[in-house]
């Protein structure tokens, strides 16, 4: 079931560096909200938080809250793998299992989950998240064959496959598109269309228009100077925030005058 993510006060550090200041936001179950803003304001360290990704770099923490659910993901005696298992990742880079066959790559993450499953049962979840990944026709034929040899544009949507078929209740997609030529890209654009009836889905993207095609909702994140930690300029519809922003630094960004 798809969850939405309330997250207040939250600072994202790496060892003594602030990189991201006072976050407060709410993301709505079952919509897109897209992350855009200049480079090092901080989108994907902000995204790899929301799923306790950050934290696998040393010396990488985060004060303040983020509740999905009711649960404090940062509570006291909160597993960050189930936290993971919760909010599936999908990388710039599509990232198979290079030595996997496609079908054994849809269910390597229930199997890291140590879930005992029958053949009959792995079948089942390996069709329904090709399908649900729009791969299922492309690929039917040849499951057993590895990853690797797809595509880039398929690579990526079996690493969404992969990310769904543990049924998660959040999608997080960092820049999901950039390692793609226009025909996949807009093949992945339409999927997260479709997934949105199912998912949560918050993305980083550099690509405005993407924002605008893809998202319900559209947060700018900024610098105030170099060196600065990034913070939330304004999080508003995408409507709202391609036509009229709040924000004039938002407004400034968006039309080209910066960044
Ligand atoms: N592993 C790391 N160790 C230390 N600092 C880091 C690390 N990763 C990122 N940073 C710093 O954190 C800040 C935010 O980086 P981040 O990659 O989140 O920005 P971004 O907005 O996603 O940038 P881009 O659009 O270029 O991908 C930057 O100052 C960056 O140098």
């Amino acid at each position: 079931m798809a969850k939405g993510i309330d997250v207040s006060n939250l600072n994202i550090y790496y060892g003594d560096f602030l990189a991201v200041e006072d976050v407060n936001m709410s993301i709505r179950a079952r919509t897109v909200t897209a992350f855009i803003g200049p480079s090092g304001c901080g989108k994907s360290t902000f995204l790899r938080s929301l799923n306790r990704m950050h934290e696998v770099i040393p010396g990488a923490r985060v004060e303040g809250k983020i509740v999905v659910d009711g649960q404090d993901l940062y509570g006291a005696g909160v597993d960050p793998v189930a936290v993971r298992r919760q909010i599936g990742m999908v990388f710039q880079r599509p990232n198979p299992f290079p030595t996997m066959s496609i079908y054994d790559n849809v269910v390597a993450g229930n199997r890291l989950n140590s879930r005992k499953m029958s053949k009959s049962q792995t079948d089942d979840i390996v069709e329904k998240s090709l399908r649900g990944a729009n791969l299922w026709t492309e690929v039917k034929d040849r499951l057993n064959k590895p990853g690797m040899g797809l595509s880039g544009g398929q690579q990526q949507r079996l690493c969404i496959a992969r990310a769904i078929a543990v049924e998660p209740q959040i999608l997080l997609m960092d820049e999901p598109c950039s390692a793609l030529d226009p025909i996949s890209t807009a093949a992945i654009e339409d999927l997260i269309h479709q997934l949105k009836n199912d998912y949560t889905i918050a993305i980083v993207t550099h690509n405005m228009q993407q924002a605008a095609r893809v998202s319900d909702f559209t947060g700018f994140f900024n610098l105030k100077a170099t060196g600065e930690p990034g913070h939330l300029v304004e999080l508003n519809t995408t409507k709202t925030m391609f036509a009229k922003p709040d924000n004039p630094a938002t407004e400034d960004y968006i039309s080209g005058r910066f960044g």
